[in-house]
Formats: structure tokens, C-alpha cells, sequence
């Protein structure tokens, strides 16, 4: 049965991290009685093992639920779950589209943090109806009163009629759903013109193919018709629509403007489905595509190896098919010396590059080698011509280059002011140039700093939480290219440069750096049948050097009884602990050893 077009509600919620998006989600599943009782897990949305462990939301996840409201009549509610971390943005800004509104929720014992404004904003941008909602009222630090008073006085929006919420309890979640049906319009749309659906995510099943999710903007699709992608001019046959339920995808006969479903379209190849595409008719094709979604930039690029050469083309596929539904990740093939056949990945930050590292891991079952991260810098030759250098392997050599820019994100950091001077001391070390600091209320402010994005990719947010002890919270966009004093650090074991080691540094940082690498290098690196020198080089002068003793774990030694069997064991075990090493020239490298670029407090 069609439901009305004005008893249908498109929204989205958006948050900072850890503020209650998922659970206010669970909640509202549970009062429409979406999902039976007995099924009830907690965040049920975030149905990824990874999302549950870390207890974070990855991926946006869309869900339609029915609402009976306090007038009586039945409203079609399409729930759209999103991230909060910066590093998924991108996946928030893709939700929005689909949406008329968007509920955003509000820790009440902490106030707007960094990204409740970036992600309010973006929702703001795409012409969204805002409905602010503040949560965790039960908690004993809770005051609503103020971050009512912020969400009015920051963000400008009125919220003196907000829901006050418990999404732990449930209390008051009941006004929340009443006002998703006062607060947030319909959708528009009109059935009879020409079909235009967004495509705003989509996943690989393997019986039906490629299943993608759309917002119907106008006209209708139902199973039989010939659908076609406007982008890619590739056309299927639709073998089947309907609505995503929180376990299931429930046919229909068809989806109409204004509703938000999926399409199976025994759609094989990945690249014919792009998320931001327009899907038409190919019997009466719309004339304009949809304005697209704006195509974000990877910001962080690292290699990714397979640990055994020969899974090199299930890597290939395993990224396919995590580019199609993540498709902020890029990746092209690249050639190491010390590592094989690998790729180039691009990340929008840190925290997507472990997680898309994870789930090749996991859901893939990949055993993978990744070298440490590098942003894209911009160099001007002698000769006038510009590069862009994502992989520090191919940094032109230092008598060629005119000048070196790297790029720089103006940051928002939001903080209790005691933590003031400790922030501050971080973004100076980290090179950072102060603009300004505003107060959001009597006892937080709002630190604004320029930070080179080579630093940010270090681990800053890690130092950031840790010297503030969590209560900090961080925001950044890129700002351009500023010039930059930057040394490519070379990093040589038993006297060979290994090429997936190399990065590059601020001249000024190099000499700790280097010392720190060779020293972190020293430790990771197990002992082997000869001695091992590790060396960190700028071109060919060596500042930094450690040395691994010879020696050969003797894993039988503890075995003095003469049992075979478990003798054998302890052999095996040793191999395994060998899996994931790396034979680099003539030295053993665990995988550790590369990440520990990375992990260096300065
Ligand atoms: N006391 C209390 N805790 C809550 C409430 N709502 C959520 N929480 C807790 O806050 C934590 C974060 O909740 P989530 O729902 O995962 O937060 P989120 O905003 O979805 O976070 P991301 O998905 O990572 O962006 C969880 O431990 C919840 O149990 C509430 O009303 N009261």
C-alpha cells in the first residue's frame, strides 16, 4: 500500500561522537515497535562487528519504521543513522541528501562539541529542518538549561520546546517521534515526471548483486521496468524494490517520489552503481541528473601490501568491493621494492584508514602490511612544473625542487578551560599558528589554530585526548598549501634503504624523529642470525643509528621432555608469529615495526 506523501518523514541524526545518535535510534525502533522486543540488541543499526566493538557508527545505516502518532494517523518514518567522527563526514553529507530534516541530539551533561556544529552545519547547508533534542538527562552531571541555552545562542536555533531525553530509559523519546511528524516536512516530488532517485549508499550481496539505496526524488520504479544510471549511461532491469526494515529488506511494489528504499537490479559490475548517481527510466530518462554529492578528497594515503604475495588480486577485490560501499576510499596499484605488489590507498583521515585496514583484516581475511601514513604535498620543480606527492618514495631529489608546501587544516578545538594551557602546548609543538580562542560558556572555549595536516595524521588526536583527559573534542578542514621546510627521511636496515619505510619530515623535526624511528625499529625488530644496523639517512648523510644484536630465539629450549608432538606445536606457533612478518632484503620485519613510524610521542 502507497502511503501518503505528507504522511511520510525523511530524517537523519546527526551528533557529535558518543552523544546518543545509535541509542536514541534503538529507542525509536522499540516505541514504533519496529523490531520485536526479543530481538532487541543494543544498537541494533550498527550491525557491523567493528561498529560494535568500538562502539562508534561507521557506516549510515537507513531503516523504515511506521509511527502512529497522537493524531491518530499512521506515519512512514525513513531513519537514516549516521556517523559522528570527522573522518566519516562524508558519509553524513550523503545521508543529509536523502533527508527533509534532521533531529539533532545533545549530550546534556557536555554541550555542543566540535562536530555537533560541523555536522548541524552540514545539515544547515543542505537545507535541512532542524529538531535539537537533548539527551542523557538522567546522568547526574546533566544540565539541560545550558545546552539549551548553547544550541540557541551558538547554533541559533530556538530550542526551548527540545525534547529532554533519556535514549538510555527512554524517557521522553515519545515527544521526540511526535515532533519528527511536527517539526520536519514531507517530502516533494511528483510521481508522473520522469523517474530521478539519488543513490546515496549501496552494498554487494552475493545472490542478489548489487542492492543500492535510493531517495526517490520524482517519478516512480517498480520491478520489471529497465532502470538506468545516468552517470554511466549502464542500464539493468529491476528484479525487485522495496523499504529497508532494521533485519531485513521488505519487497514492495514499487517506490514512489518522496520515498527512500532499495533496488535489486542483478547489477554485477561494482562501477555501474556509483554513490551521488541519478537512476531514470530508460523508457522516459529525466533530462538533468541530480546535483551530485561534492566529491571529497582523500586527505591521508598509505601503501597497502598483502603479506603473502600471492593474495595480491583478493586484496584487489576485497578493495572493490569496500569502495563501493565507502566510496571515499581510493586506491590505485603501486610497486614497492621492499614489499611487492600492493596498493596506494587514500583515507579522509586516521581513523578511516584503521578501520578500512581492519575490515579487509577481518572481513576479508586479508593478512596485510601497511606503511606509515603520508599526506600530499606540493612541490614546484626547477623547471617551473608542479607535483603532487602522495608516497614519499617518489620525493623528487632536494637539488630539483624550487619549493615544498605542505597542506594545512584550520582546527577547532573545544575544551574545559583548564586544559587551555596543555592544548596549547600540543599545537605548538605540533607547529601549529594560534588565530583565536572564543568563549562557548563560562567554563569552555573554543581554541582555533592552523595545523600543518602532516601533524594532525600523527596520532594528534590521540595526544589531544590524552592531555585533556578525553574531555576534548576537535574538528578540521583543509585550508590550503603553506610553504614548508620538508626533508625526506630514509630509513636503511643492514645498510639497504627500504623504500616502504621512507617518509617525509619537517627539517626541523628530523634529527628527533629519525632517532625516535630508529630506537622504536630497534625494539620491534626481533633478533636475528646476524646483526642488523638500522639507520635513518637524509639523502646520503646518516643522522640516526641502532643496532639489533644476532641471535635466534631458541623456541625449544623451555622443551627439555622429549615429546615430539609438542615440540612440533612450539615450531608452529613460531611460524605463525612469522606470518606476518616481512622478509626485507635480508632482514625479518614484523608488521608492528612499520606502524611504529606512526605511534611516536614527540
Ligand atoms: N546515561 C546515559 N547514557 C546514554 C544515553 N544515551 C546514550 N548513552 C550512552 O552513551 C554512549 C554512546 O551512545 P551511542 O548511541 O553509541 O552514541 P552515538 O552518538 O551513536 O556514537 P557514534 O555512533 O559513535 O557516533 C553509549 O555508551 C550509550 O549507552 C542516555 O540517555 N543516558
Amino acid at each position: 500500500m502507497q502511503i501518503p506523501r505528507d504522511h511520510i518523514r525523511n530524517f537523519c541524526i546527526v551528533a557529535h561522537i558518543d552523544h546518543g545518535k545509535s541509542t536514541l535510534a534503538d529507542r525509536m525502533l522499540e516505541n514504533t515497535n519496529t523490531v520485536a522486543l526479543r530481538d532487541m540488541e543494543d544498537q541494533i543499526l550498527d550491525n557491523m562487528d567493528l561498529e560494535r566493538e568500538r562502539g562508534i557508527t561507521i557506516k549510515a545505516h537507513a531503516v523504515t519504521l511506521n509511527y502512529t502518532a497522537k493524531d491518530g494517523e499512521t506515519y512512514l518514518f525513513n531513519l537514516i543513522d549516521t556517523p559522528g567522527h570527522v573522518d566519516f563526514n562524508y558519509e553524513v553529507s550523503r545521508s543529509l541528501a536523502a533527508c527533509e530534516g534532521a533531529i539533532l541530539v545533545v549530550d546534556a551533561s557536555q554541550g555542543i562539541e566540535a562536530q555537533t556544529l560541523a555536522n548541524t552545519y552540514l545539515a544547515v547547508d543542505h537545507g535541512l529542518d532542524i529538531v535539537p533534542v537533548v539527551n542523557k538527562v538522567d546522568l547526574p552531571a546533566a544540565d539541560p538549561d545550558r545546552v539549551i541555552h548553547e544550541v540557541e545562542n551558538i547554533i541559533g536555533i530556538p530550542a526551548q520546546d527540545a525534547p529532554r531525553i533519556s535514549a538510555k530509559t527512554g524517557l521522553n523519546v515519545d515527544q521526540v517521534l511526535e515532533q519528527v511528524v511536527t517539526h520536519i516536512p514531507p517530502p516533494e516530488g511528483d510521481d508522473t515526471k520522469p523517474l530521478r532517485a539519488l543513490i546515496f549508499d549501496s552494498v554487494y550481496d552475493s545472490y542478489k548483486g548489487v542492492i543500492v539505496y535510493i531517495r526517490v526524488m520524482d517519478g516512480t520504479v517498480k520491478p520489471g521496468d529497465i532502470i538506468r544510471m545516468m552517470a554511466t549511461g549502464a542500464e539493468f532491469n529491476v528484479v525487485e524494490c522495496g523499504v529497508m526494515r532494521p533485519t531485513f529488506l521488505e519487497p514492495t511494489e514499487g517506490l514512489y517520489a518522496g520515498d527512500v528504499g532499495y533496488i535489486a537490479a542483478s547489477i554485477k559490475t561494482i562501477s555501474d552503481a556509483r554513490v551521488g548517481d541519478t537512476v531514470t527510466l530508460a523508457s522516459r530518462p529525466a533530462g538533468e541528473p541530480l546535483p551530485g554529492y561534492r566529491k571529497v578528497n582523500p586527505m591521508v594515503f598509505c601503501g597497502i601490501y598483502p603479506a603473502d604475495g600471492a593474495k595480491y588480486p583478493d586484496l584487489r577485490e576485497a578493495l572493490e568491493k569496500l569502495q563501493l560501499n565507502d566510496a571515499s576510499l581510493s586506491f590505485e596499484p603501486e610497486t614497492s621494492v621492499a614489499l611487492g605488489f600492493g596498493f596506494r590507498c587514500g583515507f579522509l583521515g586516521l581513523l578511516h584508514m584503521e578501520i578500512i585496514q581492519e575490515r579487509l583484516e577481518r572481513e576479508y581475511n586479508l593478512d596485510l602490511i601497511t606503511t606509515a601514513p603520508s599526506v600530499i604535498y606540493r612541490i614546484t620543480m626547477n623547471d617551473g612544473s608542479v607535483v603532487y606527492i602522495d608516497n614519499p618514495t617518489n620525493y623528487p631529489d632536494p637539488g630539483q625542487i624550487t619549493m615544498a608546501e605542505e597542506p594545512v587544516a584550520e582546527a577547532h578545538i573545544y575544551s574545559p578551560n583548564e586544559y587551555v594551557g596543555n592544548i596549547m602546548e600540543l599545537c605548538q609543538e605540533r607547529r601549529g599558528v594560534f588565530k583565536d580562542m572564543q568563549y562557548i560558556d563560562t567554563d569552555r572555549v573554543d581554541i582555533h589554530y592552523i595545523l600543518p595536516l602532516n601533524e594532525i595524521v600523527y596520532d594528534f588526536f590521540d595526544s589531544l585526548k590524552s592531555r585533556t583527559k578525553g574531555y576534548a573534542s576537535f574538528d578540521y578542514e583543509l585550508a590550503g598549501y603553506e610553504k614548508s621546510q620538508l626533508v625526506k627521511l630514509d630509513i636503511l636496515l643492514n645498510g639497504e634503504v627500504v623504500d616502504a619505510l621512507s617518509f617525509i619530515v619537517h627539517a626541523d623535526k628530523a634529527y628527533t624523529r629519525a632517532r625516535r624511528i630508529a630506537e622504536k625499529l630497534k625494539e620491534h625488530i626481533p633478533r636475528q642470525l646476524f646483526e642488523v644496523p638500522i639507520q635513518a639517512a637524509i639523502g646520503g648523510k646518516i643522522i640516526a643509528r641502532e643496532t639489533v644484536k644476532a641471535l635466534r630465539k631458541d623456541v625449544l629450549a623451555k622443551c627439555y621432555g622429549g615429546d615430539i608432538t609438542r615440540k612440533k606445536k612450539l615450531l608452529e606457533k613460531q611460524k605463525e608469529g612469522k606470518k606476518r612478518m616481512r622478509q626485507l632484503g635480508s632482514v625479518e620485519v614484523p608488521q608492528e615495526a612499520f606502524m611504529a613510524v606512526l605511534k611516536l610521542d614527540d
